[in-house]
């Protein structure tokens, strides 16, 4: 005879847990003056670049994703370093990405599963977040992340310069309802296949007021009706085994933006389909956009570079314990030197040519 499940509900879900609330997770670790500095400047001096106000490209470098709250620091100190050498050009903004989106299944993060064992400890991980996040921007770090749960930047968005939203998700309609109500600017990739008409049309619609379900301070479920984002621009990350980080590509994203009379701010992500993942190709896409600018480029306004202590990556192993330290467990990375060197060349290449581009005051 058939037996009939008579289970309606949850006939899925293993089982809930309530997690801390944003506010209590910041009552526990409060914006400090320092770090409140160094957000309000990372925001700003962005918006200017989006404006054509800051002659500067803004660089947003560091590592695929963050596992090790250790090395994360030592680069963040690095980055710092060089931060300070190249201002007059480059406004560098850490890379801290917490939340990794997988084109199928795999460790989605930090904030997910901190411990990497598949005990998705979350309350640890959004503490762990907060205080790296804490941490860097007291060192005057401005930092980026990749804004993929809706609900997480309630608990980190004031520590965040720029956000990104990833190519999976660019066509989402609750990550440009998220979008329209953050408080940075916002870069939406194109898609996985390449294609940029879906990253243009996340701006058409994250510049406008939203209304959508969400949570508040207080971890309530809330109708968040938001402002509309101003500052949105495109990333172009490449795709379908084909780069668009050359000058025809981003010529034709011009056209297309113009068409859809958005400003025409691009931004390079010099990793992902644009290195063909291999992350030693990197520096080649930093220099090809230098080149670009040399030649009366104007549309360019930032890079993305994913980078960490060593080169490469590894795979996660079943003993923690044998993890190599500064190496990236997602995406490969270029290793610090590399990186600097990039940088630096980049630097020397465009200090005298960027003062006279873009400007619009
Ligand atoms: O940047 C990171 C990865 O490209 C992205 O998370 C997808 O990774 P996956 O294809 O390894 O899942
Ligand atoms: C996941 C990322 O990129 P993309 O969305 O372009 O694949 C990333 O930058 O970490």
């Amino acid at each position: 005879m058939m037996t009939i499940d008579m289970q309606i509900e949850d006939v899925n879900v293993r089982s809930t847990e309530v997690l801390i609330t944003p506010a209590a997770l910041k009552a526990e670790m409060p914006l400090s003056d320092t770090a409140r500095a160094s957000v309000i400047e990372g925001r700003q001096t962005i918006r200017n670049i989006l404006d054509g106000k800051d002659h500067r490209l803004f660089l947003v470098v560091g590592p695929c994703s963050i596992h090790d709250v250790n090395a994360a620091k030592e680069y963040a100190q690095r980055l710092k370093v060089l931060a300070e050498q190249v201002k007059d050009s480059l406004y560098l903004v850490m890379r801290v990405y917490f939340e990794k989106p997988r084109t199928t299944v795999g460790w989605k993060g930090l904030i997910n599963d901190p411990d990497m064992n598949d005990s998705f400890d979350i309350q640890k991980g959004l503490h762990i977040g907060r205080r790296l996040l804490l941490d860097l921007n007291e060192m005057g770090l401005a930092c980026a992340t990749e804004a993929l749960d809706p609900m997480s930047p309630q608990y980190m968005h004031d520590l965040i310069a720029w956000s990104a939203i990833g190519a999976r998700t660019t066509e989402s309609q609750t990550h440009r309802e998220m979008s329209s109500g953050l408080s940075s600017p916002v870069g939406f990739k194109n898609g996985t296949d390449g294609g940029l008409k879906v990253a243009i049309n996340a701006l058409l619609s994250v510049r406008n007021p939203h209304s959508f379900l969400g949570i508040n301070g207080a971890g309530q479920v809330a109708i968040i009706n938001t402002n509309g984002n101003a500052y949105g621009h495109v990333v172009l990350r490449g795709g379908d085994g084909k780069p668009n980080y050359d000058s025809v590509s981003v010529t034709l994203a011009e056209k297309e933006l113009s068409k859809a009379k958005v400003p025409s701010n691009i931004m390079i992500d010099c990793s992902h389909a644009n290195s063909n993942k291999d992350p030693a190709l990197q520096p080649l896409v930093m220099d090809n956009v230098s080149n670009q600018i040399l030649e009366g480029n104007q549309s360019i306004v930032g890079l993305m570079i994913e980078s960490h202590l060593k080169f490469g990556r590894q795979d996660i192993p079943a003993d923690l314990s044998q993890l190599e330290y500064g190496k990236s467990v997602t995406d490969g990375c270029i290793d610090w030197s590399t990186t600097e060197e990039a940088i630096l060349k980049m630097h020397h290449k465009l200090n005298d040519i960027l003062p006279k581009r873009r400007q619009t005051v």
